[in-house]
């Protein structure tokens, strides 16, 4: 099982690694690992489990995050509509994206990140992705607002770049041109 204690912290080099692609079949330790990263994004999400397990709350995780350098993330989340994202994603390709960005009001988190990083953090309000998924099969998801953001995070740890990246330094509350807010 997974818990924090297998979560790599700010200053990991794996946090800065660009990952390695994964073999395609994914072989069954690749599924199974990147099965376990999805329990653990529902195991965090269930008062009882992270209370037990001491678990933060998340809606994604990245391999790296694991201090294992394999293009894989997994994400578990509902969106502020209610539709349910479940999703283990592997070689995650972003093909597509609008020019509008989007950024959430709250500014984001992160679980390899212990302290809190204030600012917007501008990302494409509409994305197309391919990856593999759990079963092995290609799937292509159109992503928008909620949903576009917490991927592109997932797919930003696996190219190595934090979401405080993507912070205007010299005003963080800056709004960028051409985005909205979410939240
Ligand atoms: O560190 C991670 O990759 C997991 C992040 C993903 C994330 C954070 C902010 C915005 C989009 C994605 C964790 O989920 S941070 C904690 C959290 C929990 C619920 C909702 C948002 C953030
Ligand atoms: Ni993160």
């Amino acid at each position: 099982m997974i818990t924090m204690d297998d979560i790599v912290r700010e200053g990991h080099p794996s946090l800065r690694e660009k990952a390695e692609e994964v073999p395609i079949p994914p072989s069954d330790e690749d599924r199974q690992l990147l099965n376990d990263m999805l329990t653990f994004i529902k195991n965090s999400q269930d008062e009882k489990i992270a209370d037990e397990y001491h678990l933060r709350p998340g809606v994604g995780l990245a391999a790296t995050q694991l201090g294992i350098n394999k293009r894989m993330c997994a994400v578990h989340f509902e969106d502020l509509k209610g539709k349910m994202y479940s999703y283990g994603l592997i070689n995650p390709k972003i093909v597509s994206h609008s020019v509008e960005q989007a950024y959430l009001s709250a500014g984001e988190g992160c679980l390899s990140v212990d302290r809190d990083v204030e600012g917007y953090v501008p990302r494409n309000a509409r994305i197309t992705v391919k990856a593999i998924g759990l079963d092995g099969k290609e799937l292509k998801l159109r992503l928008r607002d909620y949903a576009a953001i917490v991927v592109q995070h997932e797919i930003d740890h696996l190219n190595g770049v934090m979401f405080y990246d993507h912070i205007n330094q010299s005003n963080p509350f800056a709004i960028p041109d051409h985005s909205k807010p979410i939240g």
